[in-house]
Formats: C-alpha cells, structure tokens, sequence
C-alpha cells in the first residue's frame, strides 16, 4: 500500500538531512534498472487492470485525513513538519523558485495543500482521480482565494499546462503509476515548469532491490535505485535528496527528492 504500508524488510541506514549523501550519490551506477525488478505490465490491458483496482480500492475510503492515510492519521504533524523545512531549503535554493503557483498531486482530500503548500504559494491547483476525495477538497481546505483549479484525473493522464507551476508536488502517489507511465508523467512535468521550478516527490521506498506489490490497493513501493534511475530517464536531475525522519518504526522508508530537469 502506497502509504502505511510496513517494510517487509529491514531499513536501510538513516541518510543525512538535506544533504547529497555520498552513499547515494553512485548507487544509480551501481545497478542497470534490468538488473532490478520491475513492474512488469505487459500489455495495456494489464495497466488497465491496475488503474481501475486502485480506483475501486480508494472509492471505498472515507474522504479523511485517517482514511487517505491509512489509519496513520498520527504522523501527519511529523510529515509536514519536515516538509516544510525541505520548502524553506528550496527557497534558499539559487536560482530560487517562484511563489505564484503550486501543484498538488494525487492530492487525497487537500491535507499537504491546506498544511503546507497554502503556506508558501499564492495559488494551489490539485490533481486527484478520486471524485468523492475531489469533492472534500473545498470543504477541507476551506474556500481560500488560494484554492486553484482541482482536477479530478488520474496522473497517468495529466497533462499540466506549460509553463505554470513552480513546484509540483507528488506525495505517497507515485506508486500507483507503472514505470513507464510514471518518466511520461515527469516529461510532462517538466514542461509544466515555470522557470526556476522544481519537481518533488515524497514517497516510501522498499529496502531491498524488489519492487513491492500491493495486490489490495493496486500501487507498488520501489526500490531508491529503481526511483532514481527513473528520475534520470525522465531528464531530472536530483538536486536535494533527504530522508523523513521520525516515523513509527515498521514504515517503509520515506525519501523525499527535490528535482530539476537536466536540461533547462
Ligand atoms: C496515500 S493517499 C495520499 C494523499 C495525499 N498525497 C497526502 O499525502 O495526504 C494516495 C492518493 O493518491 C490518489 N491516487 C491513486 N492513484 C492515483 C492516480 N493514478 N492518479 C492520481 N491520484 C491517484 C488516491 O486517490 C489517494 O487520494
């Protein structure tokens, strides 16, 4: 499961905060993504098949901060804590992003929108496929000047406009796209950028060199070598990487990447 789900395995070491640990910084090289497991969806009509399980699995959930987060409702104060230390790094980041616009992915029913991001940006769009989640935004964000457009699609298909956003923000998503799917969405991304925008992403990743399937929900934990070749096939590259700190212990390790595209 994309975010309460428990390492099946034994956590890898403790990175340091916001930092390019040097431990990671060639692990990329070490592996080729052949060498580790993927999701293997042959055919269209398997993709298929894992979207709509993950639709049917989240229509089934009450549009709650226990609900999107699996009966872990505890950890999001800890969660946004160090969140928004990773933002106020960013902003000391040179070039610096702009403030106009954010966006918010796989955004469940607004909690890193309302907590965080309304924090730091003028406006917030979201993108969510769940409707019944879409439709407790408003009233869980509360009606704000800030609130942007919500569109209720799945990232697969998303398509932001070029150009908007200064920082895209995917959390405890990612998971449910397929490999492929996921370097198409960060293409896209990229295009999405305004100048000086960045791309960043907060997900579980799985100790070990497997990808990790959840059958009940349809989503996949990746390995960090797996994520980060992705990140490069998209034509990201890698400027801030820290792990999240203080997480009931049994939780799958928490990485969240702050990104730029390779070429301006
Ligand atoms: C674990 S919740 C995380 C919600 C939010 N990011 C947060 O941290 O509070 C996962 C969210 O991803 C959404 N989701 C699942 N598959 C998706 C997809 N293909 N595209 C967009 N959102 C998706 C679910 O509906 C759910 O709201």
């Amino acid at each position: 499961m994309d975010f309460p789900s428990r390492a099946k395995s034994k956590n890898i070491d403790r990175e340091s905060c916001f930092s390019e640990d040097p431990t990671l910084n060639d692990i990329v090289n070490e592996v080729t993504a052949s060498q580790l497991s993927k999701l293997n969806l042959n055919s269209d009509h398997q993709d298929e098949e894992f979207y709509e399980k993950a639709k049917k699995y989240w229509a089934t959930v009450p549009p709650t901060i226990d609900g999107i987060l699996g009966g872990f409702a505890e950890v999001s104060p800890r969660d946004i804590q160090s969140s928004t230390q990773l933002l106020n790094n960013i902003f000391r980041l040179k070039p610096r992003p702009g403030r106009h616009r954010a966006l918010d992915c796989g955004a469940g029913i607004g909690r890193v929108t309302k907590h965080l991001l309304f924090r730091f940006f003028e406006k917030v769009d979201l993108v969510e496929q769940c409707p019944q989640f879409c439709a407790q935004i408003p009233k869980y964000v509360g009606t704000t000047e800030k609130l942007g457009e919500i569109y209720t699609q799945g990232l697969q298909d998303f398509n932001p406009e070029e150009g908007k956003y200064d920082m895209i923000w995917t959390q405890w998503v990612l998971g449910h796209l397929t490999d492929d799917d996921l370097v198409e969405f960060w293409r896209r991304c990229i295009r999405g950028l305004a100048k000086n925008g960045v791309i960043v992403m907060k997900e579980n990743t799985a100790s070990s060199n497997e990808v990790e399937l959840d059958n009940e929900d349809s989503s996949v934990t990746r390995p960090l070598r797996l994520v980060r070749l992705l990140i490069r096939e998209a034509g990201l590259r890698e400027i801030r990487i820290q792990r999240q700190e203080n997480m009931p212990k049994g939780l799958f390790p928490i990485y969240m990447i702050v990104m730029r595209p390779t070429v301006h």
